[in-house]
């Protein structure tokens, strides 16, 4: 069942909102339309080598303390050593690129729908901006065979297969490290046994980053934080920036073989704020097209996210009690005041 999908019905999207630019005939100049900036804007990032994301690798005796460290300082941090093998990371990109290189026409057959959350289209935050993004996605709820089907009628099960298997990965990977942050919130066993049954609510976002005659003016992902516990990201080139509070906009720069690793607005509440779910965004480059993966982990749509006052958190719970389900509701009305919406 696709309940986390149920949630984003309610909240139809209008078709201008889905449908992305036709990106294999870009206009020689930047559109108006997806213009964020003016050149005389001054949009400053960093490249800052003394606070940068943490890397950290999995293998490392002190990777616990580390990873605890980094989450609540960043919400953040590359993981090397992750135990994914590397054919599993390369097929999944191979598809990906495979995907998104198809004639537009094909890719709009997979055209999310005005109340769907899966296949192909812009990316759901889109409502909330003034300008468009310069991305294409493709959102992977449950199986993705109905809309791969719909692209590649008799070739769809390599793809299907290849998605299945990362999610299967990516899920070992999500659970080993929730379990340990759950440890360190000391969450009770009855709030953690839906870490290991099988509906939790995965989804897979692939995401496209055209190459862009006016980079510096333009926005491949709008600035946001994530709707999940957390969620791993797999992209082998610059992009991504984090935004660090009193510094600014913080370019990340992938680690080879590691996996970067940020903490959703879910955790967020969860730890009644001690880890922190960081404000991310995409760059874009006038030469290089940018391909990136997304695995959002969620616990099931009907569990109740209430804030955790065991272990080292603030004393006074700073947030209701709220099921994922609503919280992914208020995000798809409300979007950047969501965490807000449910403080005390
Ligand atoms: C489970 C999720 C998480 C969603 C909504 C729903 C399905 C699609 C996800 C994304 C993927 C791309 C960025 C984002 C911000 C977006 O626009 O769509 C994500 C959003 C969120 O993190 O809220
Ligand atoms: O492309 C990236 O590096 C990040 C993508 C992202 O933030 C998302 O899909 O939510
Ligand atoms: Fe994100």
């Amino acid at each position: 069942m696709d309940t986390l999908s149920e949630a984003y019905k309610g909240i139809p999207l209008n078709l201008g909102d889905i449908i992305p630019l036709d990106f294999s005939s870009p206009p020689p100049t930047l559109p108006d339309s997806h213009a964020w900036f003016q050149p005389s804007d001054d949009d400053c990032s960093f490249d800052d080598p003394a606070s940068s994301m943490p890397i950290i690798d999995f293998l490392d005796p002190k990777a616990t303390e580390l990873i605890g460290l980094a989450c609540e300082k960043w919400g953040a941090f590359q993981l090397k050593n992750h135990g994914i093998p590397l054919d599993v990371i390369q097929g999944t990109e191979e598809e990906v690129k495979r995907l998104f290189s198809l004639p537009t026409e094909q890719k709009l057959k997979a055209l999310r729908s005005p109340g769907g959350a899966s296949g192909y289209g812009r990316a759901r935050i889109s409502p909330f901006f003034p300008k468009s993004m310069w991305h294409e996605g493709f959102t992977i709820i449950g199986s993705s065979a109905r809309d791969v089907k719909k692209i590649w009628p008799d070739d769809y099960a390599r793809f299907c297969d290849r998605m299945e298997n990362y999610e299967k990965e990516m899920k070992v990977l999500a659970e080993r490290l929730t379990e340990m942050l759950f440890d360190m919130l000391k969450i009770p066993e009855e709030k953690r046994k839906w870490v290991v049954t099988s509906d939790i609510s995965e989804v897979l976002q692939l995401n496209f980053f055209p190459s862009c005659p006016e980079p510096d003016r333009a926005m491949g992902l709008a600035p946001h934080t994530d709707t999940s516990i957390l969620t791993i990201v797999q992209s082998p080139s610059t992009g991504l920036q984090l935004f660090k509070e009193g510094k600014g906009w913080i370019n990340v720069h992938p680690h080879p073989n590691s996996l970067i690793v940020h903490l959703g607005d879910l955790l967020h509440i969860i730890s009644n704020g001690r880890f922190c779910s960081p404000l991310h965004r995409v760059t874009l480059n006038e030469t290089r097209k940018r391909y990136s993966i997304a695995y959002f982990y969620t616990p099931p749509v009907d569990y109740v996210l209430s804030p955790s006052l065991s272990g080292d958190n603030s004393p006074v719970a700073l947030f209701r009690d709220v099921t994922v389900k609503e919280y992914h509701e208020i995000r798809a009305q409300k979007f950047g005041n969501s965490l807000s919406l449910v403080r005390i």
